[in-house]
């Protein structure tokens, strides 16, 4: 079943021009002049129940757009919207039991009571039964390690112990479509760690469907089997982070360590003739760079041929440089 339908899916704002000088703001005054601006440009995808699926791209690429789109938040301009079988801007009330939306910039939360007593409100506005909201709130609460913050105020809480709240929050019902939008922004790695892990299992063990909004690419590497790249409102790629990564990585780079101390000019006698860059750490330890032109297993042959290995390791492509290119060159085939 499809959690999630979106088919050439649109959102146009209308934007109010700003004339310049006074002259300019008397005649916005007078007669006012709009501009359309083109958030969402006729995007479809899909997206299976029990999929974690990360959203990315640039500032102002449309991401929240498509979000409050996917949330009933907003109404499209034009295109097919269904999530969890509901149209969402329309069915709102069936529609929101189905999901659970955290936002890490805007909190859920009342900001003066007790995080349990905004539990309880939430538990009445979803009309969740005492005994299911028990259960889960338990689950949840020994899962997340929220046991004494619970009767704290969200202002009294770091951003890390808010996050897990808001995380909980959104759970209460046991939605089966989970929107997150920068769950990791401002945390440490402990925290973040935490969280990915959380939703990892809360994947494995309920099926959750999760779209995933970030600009750490991290969370997607950790999370996301999929990845959909949106750029000027329009998707440029959508596919495996592993396709992406084959497809964009100009090389890789492998690390050597030497049983006996190698200069440089020697590790180069190796490789002549190949479009090899050697980087010594030091006697014993070295990178190299191999371009995808060059036959990884030929080169791996001379330098095993040519002096006594103690390891090999195969270093990871560096997801964030090659988002990065991409985004500077505007243009992806998946
Ligand atoms: N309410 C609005 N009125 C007018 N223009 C808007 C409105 N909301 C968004 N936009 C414009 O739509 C485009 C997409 O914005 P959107 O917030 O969806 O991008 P984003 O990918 O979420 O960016 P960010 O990573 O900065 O949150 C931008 O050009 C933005 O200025």
């Amino acid at each position: 079943m499809l959690a999630i339908d979106v088919e050439r899916l649109q959102k146009s704002f209308r934007v109010q021009k700003n004339r310049e000088g006074l002259g300019g703001a008397l005649k916005d005054l007078l007669r006012r002049e709009y501009t359309e601006v083109e958030a969402v440009k006729r995007i479809s995808f899909q997206i299976p129940q029990g999929e974690i699926c990360g959203y990315i791209g640039e500032n102002g690429a449309g991401k929240s757009t498509t979000i409050k789109m996917l949330t009933g938040i907003l109404v499209p301009t034009s295109g097919k919207v269904v999530v969890g079988g509901y149209v969402p801007f329309k069915e709102r009330e069936k529609f929101v039991k189905n999901i659970g939306v955290v936002f890490g910039q805007r909190s859920q939360l009342w900001w003066d009571i007790g995080v349990i007593e905004s539990f309880h409100l939430l538990r009445k506005v979803y009309r969740v039964p005492e005994n299911d909201f028990r259960k889960r709130l338990d689950e949840l609460v020994e899962r997340l390690q929220l046991g004494e913050l619970l009767n704290r105020p969200v202002r009294k809480l770091s951003l890390g112990q808010r996050m897990r709240c808001e995380l909980v929050a959104s759970l209460l019902h046991n939605p089966s479509i989970l929107f997150l939008d920068e769950p990791t922004i401002g945390l440490d790695i402990l925290v973040k760690t935490e969280i990915r892990d959380f939703l990892m299992g809360l994947n494995k063990e309920h099926g959750t469907t999760i779209l995933l909004t970030t600009h750490d690419l991290q969370d997607i590497e950790a999370l996301c089997s999929r990845v959909i790249m949106l750029d000027d409102g329009s998707i440029i790629y959508d596919g495996s982070l592993e396709t992406l990564k084959s497809n964009w990585s100009k090389g890789r780079e492998i690390q050597f360590q030497f049983a006996h101390p190698v200069k440089k000019a020697q590790m180069e006698s190796w490789t002549e003739g190949l479009d090899i860059q050697w980087r010594p750490e030091n006697d014993l330890t070295a990178k190299l760079w191999l371009p995808h032109s060059v036959n990884v297993s030929e080169a791996l042959s001379r330098i095993v041929g040519a002096t006594e290995i103690r390891d090999i390791k195969i270093l990871e492509t560096n997801t964030d440089e090659i988002v990065r290119e991409i985004y500077q060159s505007e243009k992806v085939s998946s």
